[in-house]
Order: C-alpha cells, then sequence, then structure tokens
C-alpha cells in the first residue's frame, strides 16, 4: 500500500477501512449476540479469588498483522491470563535453551487427561506436553536469570512485548493460587523426584503461579495471538516479542494441546491453535493473518471457555480459518478486506 501522500488520500484511505471493517464487525455483533445468552459452564472456584468473576462478562477481539482490531464485548475488562501463559513461557524457555534441551524436559504429545493430571511419560519421566499444568511447570523451570527477581522480571518483560503494553500480576489471585496450590506442588515434587525439575522447583513454582495471575484483557490476548501471526513481531508497537524460528514450535503445541483434553476435536473441528486458561480467555492465531482473543468466564467440565469455544467455532466456520483449508483461497476474512480494499 502506498504511502497517502496528502489528507484527502489520508481520508479516502481511511473510508475503505472502515466499510472494509463494517461486515467483518457485523459478523463479530451476530456471533456475540448468539452465544451471549447462553449461560451454560460454570466459573472457575478452585482458586477461589476466580470465583469473584462476572459470569456475564463476553468480549471477542480480532486482531491484524497490519495492525487492525476488531471488537465487541468486554474487551477492556482484566483478569488473569492462567494456562494461555504457558504457551509463551514455553517460547522464552525456546529462546533460553533451543529446542533439543527442552525437547529433553517436555515433550509434545497430548495427553487426552485433564490439565492438572499427576502423570508423567513412564519412559522418559517427563511431563507430556508445556500445555499441562506439568509440562508448564518444568517449562518455569527452564526460566533463566541469576536470581528469583530477574526471572519474574524476564516473564514480565516477555509478556509486555506481546501485549504492547506493560503487564501487572493480581497479586491477590497470586496469593490464593499459592495458598492453593497443592496439587501443582505435588506434580513438582513428582518431577523433582525425577530430574526433571532442578533445586529451584520451590522458585520455579512461584515463578508459575506468578506467570498465571498476570492480568490481560481480551484486546491483549489478539494483539498477543496477532504477535505469533506476525512471526513474532508485535503488529502495534514493531517490537520482536520471539524469534521467528521458534514460533512454529509454539503454534504446533497450541494445535494439538492447547485446549486441554477438548485437543483433538479442536483441531479437527476448528483447525486454529488456540490456548485456553481458567479464567475464561482463548487466544487463536491464524498465521500470517490476526489474532483472536476471547473472553467469558463460564467454563465447561474440561475447563475451556463455553462462549470462548462456541465463538471460536463459529469464527473458524464463517471466516473459513481451519488451518488445513486456508492454503486453499485465503480466508474469506482476507478475502473481504481484500475485495473493500480494491474497491
Ligand atoms: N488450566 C489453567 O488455566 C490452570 C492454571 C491454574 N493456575 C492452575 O495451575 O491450576
Amino acid at each position: 500500500m502506498a504511502a497517502p501522500s496528502d489528507e484527502r488520500e489520508l481520508d479516502m484511505l481511511l473510508g475503505r477501512m472502515k466499510a472494509a471493517a463494517a461486515p467483518i464487525r457485523e459478523v463479530l455483533r451476530e456471533i456475540h449476540a448468539k452465544h451471549a445468552s447462553n449461560n451454560a459452564g460454570k466459573v472457575a472456584d478452585y482458586i477461589p479469588e476466580l470465583a469473584k468473576a462476572d459470569p456475564r462478562w463476553f468480549g471477542i477481539s480480532i486482531a491484524t498483522t497490519d495492525g487492525q482490531v476488531f471488537e465487541v464485548g468486554d474487551c477492556k475488562q482484566t483478569f488473569t491470563i492462567q494456562s494461555i501463559s504457558k504457551a509463551f513461557v514455553y517460547g522464552l524457555a525456546l529462546e533460553d535453551h533451543g529446542l533439543e534441551h527442552v525437547m529433553s524436559k517436555v515433550g509434545v504429545e497430548p495427553t487426552g487427561e485433564a490439565f492438572n493430571a499427576i502423570v508423567l511419560d513412564e519412559e522418559s519421566n517427563r511431563p507430556f506436553n508445556p500445555m499441562v499444568n506439568a509440562g508448564a511447570i518444568a517449562t518455569a523451570d527452564l526460566i533463566k536469570g541469576k536470581d528469583y527477581p530477574e526471572r519474574v522480571n524476564r516473564l514480565l518483560a516477555m509478556f509486555s512485548k506481546f501485549c504492547g503494553r506493560e503487564v501487572y500480576v493480581d497479586n491477590t489471585v497470586f496469593m490464593s493460587e499459592r495458598v492453593t496450590g497443592h496439587r501443582n506442588r505435588a506434580i513438582a515434587h513428582l518431577m523433582r523426584n525425577f530430574g526433571m525439575v532442578g533445586e529451584k522447583m520451590e522458585e520455579s513454582l512461584e515463578l508459575y503461579f506468578q506467570q498465571c495471575s498476570i492480568l490481560v484483557t481480551g484486546h491483549d490476548l489478539a494483539i498477543m495471538g496477532a504477535t505469533l501471526a506476525n512471526g513474532g513481531v508485535n503488529p502495534l508497537t514493531g517490537e520482536r516479542a520471539i524469534q521467528q524460528k521458534y514460533v512454529k514450535y509454539l503454534l504446533g503445541v497450541m494445535l494439538s494441546c492447547g485446549m486441554y483434553d477438548y485437543a483433538g476435536e479442536w483441531a479437527f473441528r476448528v483447525g486454529i491453535p488456540s490456548k485456553s486458561g481458567v479464567g475464561g480467555g482463548i487466544v487463536g492465531v491464524v498465521p500470517g493473518q490476526f489474532g483472536i482473543g476471547v473472553f467469558s468466564p463460564p467454563l465447561d467440565a474440561k475447563g475451556n471457555s463455553v462462549r470462548g469455544v462456541a465463538t471460536c467455532r463459529d469464527l473458524a466456520d464463517r471466516f473459513g480459518l481451519h488451518c488445513l483449508e486456508t492454503g486453499f483461497e485465503g480466508t474469506k476474512l482476507k478475502q473481504m478486506m481484500a475485495a473493500t480494499r480494491a474497491g
């Protein structure tokens, strides 16, 4: 696209962008309205602070790799990122150690079991993948830093680059996680027994609770997704958040393991590398095109946002986003945008 040379050209460009946005916003509004009235699911309460979320909150945000954002509903509401953090921390561990070392500590096989299952691969003693709690704790253990504060700060700096703004930890949720996190401690001890986490285990658990307690919005999730879709460069700030060569590994585990024990059906039906969290968020990535952020706290039995799952299924259908289908004609969303731009 040529740089607009004067105000009139800029006006025309903005006009065309607005025209392109209208049908996309319309689809988002329609999907939002369709699912807003679905009251199925239950807000997570095993971490007591999470139970305070309003079950009506519901936001859908899409951010393109060229920095356009389309959103509807509660996209400015903050909530804790929870398990969505796991994908991004995996990226930092890859940057810190390279693929082979990380693979020696954490596998990439879907478990078909709940996210908090106390299970390791019997042959290798590794946790199955970085998207379940065991794998995420082992991944947090890999984050480098001379001491605990430096490790926390490195995590926060990484998330800040993905979001394009400074991120913070919700301390009340963090405290709630650490005082009730007996199951995660048990998992960490089991892995310590097998040498899958090192002597910094206690500190790494704290790090894991911190990363889960980072506050984000639906808008942030879309930007984080768009950053991955853009090969690791945040489309709003132009800052690189992760080396491009690791993006495909992140997206690979997101596609095969990102939705817990719904991951197989997700890859089959929706086909968008995604990650969910018990705070009610889901981030999705359509490589080369855009990121999706959906937020709604009530969860299904597997721990995925009920409205979030339904929304992503509809988005995939309406815009033709399944990753095994986008290769044919490009997504319908892209075609809609191109058509309006040309007009
Ligand atoms: N699935 C999730 O989002 C789980 C994260 C949560 N902090 C836990 O460890 O249990």
